[in-house]
């Protein structure tokens, strides 16, 4: 039951940060999404503007469609980097479509691929082959397919002999197909693009990429010059942290690309152009578009200008009951809303799954029983790896269309997941690597639109805010307290001391103890929580890198973490589990099947 308090409490700390952010004339190209000129004055053909138009509602392409619709028209291989929500998708598909279309020979099935997309997710996957659909509806000649984990391979095996025009498609079920499938035709393949290029090879897919790149007879030998002959070959890596990862992808991939987006500078002189000519905009400027990525690129990330990025700092006990009150809090101050939060493992989503399903809770204990109701009153999905892939289908398709609606995912969701009406992210487990973050916040405040996201950092985390800072990622505090007061409890309004801590809010503590009764009385969930807390303690030992030094599980008390999980053992009862759990690993490990078990639990983890 958020107050009008605390709505006047968000206003402020939106007027704050709007205040703060407003842009200077300097940066108000950075924060325009749109482009001033027209899809056709970039050189596309009037069908396909028009489909844009009726079908999509496209009325004018985006600055980063703007500057590289012209130049992927041209033939230039090329490297995009922009931010989150800015319209990658069709900036790459549009000119594709344009050239396919515009063959003299109409192309046929029989002629087999002639584009390659390759994404990192199925869920994503899916959505490039829908904007695919919509966008060849009226060149019914042009056939879009997709091929992806999970689904059957005979009946994918059927539609590649039929032929697939432009194909979309994870890298591990493609080169199972480029290895296994006579009948997969790419001798015409023209296009090959890796969509969230630097996630693909965090997947660990770097292996099935070359494998790919050597199948398809299209990897560099050298910087200038490609083995296949005959058909020329156009490549394209798109992502919104485009790092130096990617390097090695765009040596053995690109051949002197054109660089959109790396380097500000480049960019803004680009946008002034905007409407650039194919001829004008390549072999002359070689020199201006460097086949390795800018180093400049490489510190600071682009988030959407418009987001709001807060964190909240809570102490690892009552990290459950925040969770929770913010949950409530968003939805009361606008209950026709999506909100996505993002944890570290399956279990984890599984356990709070469960639980947002399930929790009543009285605010008027007076009458108890009667007036017991769900604590959130929205429909609540959850999307991860561990699931079947049919169940992935259906929430994702789900959320998608809702109106309200909250979803609980790894971040299997992170990455290139367009759902329309997102207005917060919430990151209750941290996301490690600055990229994450960044794509995580980028399921909001897409094309222009308002959006927030809050981070969950326990007070010895708070250092990770200085790693964000350094890839010019910048947080605004959320004062949690604000949000507990808001909350009337045994029906009037807390009136409590100013500074109380929050680990005893009488809020925090009343709904900690619902929390854990409820936990106690079921045994499912029970075991939920106690597998949602091994693999979380787990995951959490998994941070690499610098990040380390931040994320340490000595500095953590096990025991809050329990409480987190609305767990009451002590920690040495669910430990034991989990001690019980290291030791069968480790004779797992012995007994030879280390490198399979790796790989499994880093596909859990990652592609979760
Ligand atoms: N020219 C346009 N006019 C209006 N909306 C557009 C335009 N181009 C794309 N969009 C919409 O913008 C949203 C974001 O597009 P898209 O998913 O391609 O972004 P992206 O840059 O690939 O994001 P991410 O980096 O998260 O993958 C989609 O809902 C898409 O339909």
């Amino acid at each position: 039951m958020a107050t009008k308090k605390s709505d006047k409490l968000y206003k402020e700390l939106k007027n704050e940060k709007n205040k703060k952010d407003a842009p200077t004339n300097d940066e108000s190209v950075e924060g325009k999404i749109f482009a001033s000129c027209s899809f056709s004055s970039l050189g596309l053909h009037p069908t396909l503007c028009d489909q844009l138009r009726e079908r999509m509602g496209f009325e004018v392409p985006t600055l980063v469609q703007a500057q590289a619709i012209p130049v992927i028209l041209s033939g230039r291989h090329v490297l995009v980097n922009a931010a989150t929500g800015t319209g990658k998708t069709v900036a790459y598909l549009a000119p594709i479509i344009h050239h396919l279309q515009n063959y003299d020979h109409r192309i046929e099935r029989s002629d087999g691929t002639f584009a390659l997309v390759l994404v990192p997710t199925r869920e994503l996957c899916l959505q490039v082959y829908e904007i695919l659909q919509k966008l060849l509806h009226r060149f019914h000649w042009i056939v879009p397919g997709y091929v992806m984990g999970g689904e059957n391979r005979s009946k994918e095996k059927a539609r590649l002999r039929k032929g697939i025009s432009v194909l979309v498609a994870t890298p591990g079920r493609l080169l199972d197909h480029l290895k296994n499938t006579s009948s997969f035709i790419y001798s015409k393949l023209r296009w090959i693009i890796f969509d969230e290029a630097d996630r693909i090879l965090e997947l660990g897919f770097g292996k099935e990429i070359e494998e790919i790149l050597d199948h398809l007879d299209t990897r560099t030998t050298n910087d200038t010059m490609t083995k296949h002959s005959g058909v020329s070959r156009q490549n394209l890596l798109l992502s919104a942290t485009l790092n130096e990862k990617v390097n090695h992808l765009a040596k053995i991939s690109l051949e002197n690309p054109v660089t959109i987006g790396l380097d500000d500078k480049t960019a803004e002189k680009k946008s002034k152009i905007e409407s650039l000519s194919p001829s004008e905009s390549d072999e002359d400027n070689e020199d201006q578009y460097p086949s390795k990525i800018p180093s400049s690129s490489i510190g600071d990330y682009k988030v959407p200008t418009q987001l709001i990025q807060r964190y909240v700092k809570v102490p690892c006990g009552s990290r459950l009951p925040a969770l929770l009150s913010i949950l409530k809090y968003l939805f009361e101050r606008e209950p026709s809303q999506k909100i996505v939060v993002f944890f570290s493992t399956c279990d984890a989503v599984d356990f709070h799954y469960s639980l947002l399903s399930e929790f009543e809770f009285s605010f008027h204990p007076q009458t108890e029983a009667e007036n017991k109701q769900m604590f959130l009153g929205c429909k609540i999905f959850r999307l991860h790896g561990n699931m079947q892939q049919e169940d992935r289908r259906t929430t994702f398709q789900s959320f998608k269309t809702e109106k309200a609606a909250l979803l609980l995912s790894t971040d299997v969701a992170a990455r290139g997941l367009d759902f329309p009406n997102v207005r917060c992210i919430v990151q209750y487990d941290s996301p490690g690597e600055a990229t994450e973050y960044v794509h995580r916040v980028g399921r909001t405040a897409r094309i222009g639109e308002r959006g927030e996201s809050l981070l969950f950092l326990q007070p010895v985390e708070i250092d990770y805010l200085q790693d964000l800072e350094k890839h010019g990622v910048s947080l605004t505090e959320l004062p949690l307290l604000s949000v507990f007061d808001s909350f009337p409890l045994y029906g009037q309004k807390n009136h409590i001391k100013k500074f109380v801590a929050i680990e005893s809010h009488p809020w925090v503590l009343c709904l900690q103890k619902a929390l854990e009764s409820f936990i106690m009385s079921k045994p499912k969930m029970d075991k939920s929580a106690k597998t949602g807390f091994c693999s979380w303690v787990r995951a959490y030992t998994a941070h690499r890198g610098e990040l380390k030094k931040i994320f340490m599980i000595k500095k953590l008390h096990l025991g809050h973490v329990a409480k987190s999980f609305a767990l009451k053992q002590q920690p040495s009862l669910v430990g034991k589990s989990y001690g019980k759990q290291t030791k069968k690993r480790k004779r797992f490990h012995k007994q030879g099947e280390i490198s399979k078990r790796r790989k499994v639990s880093s596909v859990t983890k990652c592609r979760p």
